[in-house]
């Protein structure tokens, strides 16, 4: 990659931040990383444990910790807080996060307001959050990541079920980055042709992958992190490419589409369903609207629906 970037702000030093900080620290083709979290103390062990890694790798890469404001000259920023909260959920566990998350990343909505740089939403359920801080910030650059990492187990998963090796296989997942995802199924090729997917198995790895990384690892953090970097070397206009983002639509909708990215203008390409998989987007799109129905008080400061 031959184009260096300013800056990128990174909000929330857990395992996405921490993980996507050292990416971009090996990565090399942004000068400075400014990170703020939920405590400062945990802002400056990340930021001196990166500058670390930096000088041993002789990374250009020079971290520091910043408050939000200051990240409006950023290029990008990563919004990847948490909420304290205990998640209990058996189901549709990334939702479990709505209420607790929902003010903490309308309130980096409004710090942010009118920011022009690439947001690049993690936190979840991010479908929801990333329309939550659209609204908060009023920014036009605003991409939530899940439907790239959805994807990218659907193509692993296909290729071991299938027996063929995963680079002959070209599928996306839209949708819902929950259990509401739209296994692309009527448009995936294999070997360049159609094939019959066993779209049961599929959906059960997508729901059994992450819960075994979590059991295993306490959190998913290497595939998110990665979807993260993909998201943003193609909004900054590093790389052309196709991703799969959540954006806001102008009817209010916000779920993962497959976006073609030409020197960072995003334009969203057709997802090629079937009509069962179009009824299945209409379902997540209602689940989604409703779901911001009971956090978009958030938007103005309230704290009460
Ligand atoms: N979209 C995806 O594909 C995807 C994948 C993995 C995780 N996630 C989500 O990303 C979020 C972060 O996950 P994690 O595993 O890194 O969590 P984590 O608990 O490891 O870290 C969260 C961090 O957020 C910080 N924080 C809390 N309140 C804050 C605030 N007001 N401002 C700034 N920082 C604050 C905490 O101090 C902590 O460092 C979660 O919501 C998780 O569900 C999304």
């Amino acid at each position: 990659m031959n184009r260096r970037v300013g800056a990128v702000g990174i909000i929330g030093a857990g395992a996405v931040g921490h993980t996507v900080a050292t990416l971009l620290t090996a990565a090399g083709w942004c000068e400075r990383l400014l990170i703020a979290s939920g405590s400062d103390r945990s802002a400056e062990a990340l930021v001196t444990d990166l500058n670390d890694m930096a000088q041993v790798i002789a990374s250009p890469v020079r971290a520091e910790t910043a408050d939000v404001p200051a990240m409006t000259d950023c290029d990008a920023v990563v919004i990847c807080p948490r909420a304290k909260f205990a998640n209990t959920a058996e189901r549709d566990v990334r939702m479990a996060g709505l209420t607790a998350n929902a003010p903490v990343v309308a309130d980096l909505g409004r710090r942010l307001a009118g920011y022009t740089g690439a947001a690049i939403v993690v936190t979840n359920p991010v479908d929801v959050m990333t329309r939550l801080f659209t609204e908060a910030s009023g920014s036009a650059r605003v991409y939530g990541v899940g439907s790239a990492t959805d994807g990218a187990r659907y193509r692993l998963t296909l290729a071991r079920l299938l027996a063929v090796p995963v680079a002959s296989v070209e599928g996306r997942v839209i949708g819902e980055h929950g259990d509401h995802a739209v296994v692309c199924a009527a448009a995936t090729r294999v070997g360049g042709l159609p094939a019959a997917i066993p779209l049961r198995n599929v959906h059960e790895e997508l729901t059994a992958r992450p819960r075994r990384i979590n059991a295993g690892l306490g959190r998913a953090r290497s595939g998110p992190a990665g979807a993260v970097l993909a998201a943003l070397t193609a909004a900054l206009g590093l790389v052309d490419t196709v991703v799969e983002l959540s954006v806001v639509n102008p009817d209010g909708s916000c779920l993962g589409t497959p976006l073609r990215f030409t020197a960072g203008r995003p334009t969203v390409i057709p997802a090629g369903l079937d009509p069962v998989e179009t009824r299945l987007l209409a379902d997540a799109d209602r689940k989604t609207r409703t779901a911001y129905q009971k956090i978009q008080h958030c938007v103005e400061g309230d704290t009460a629906p």
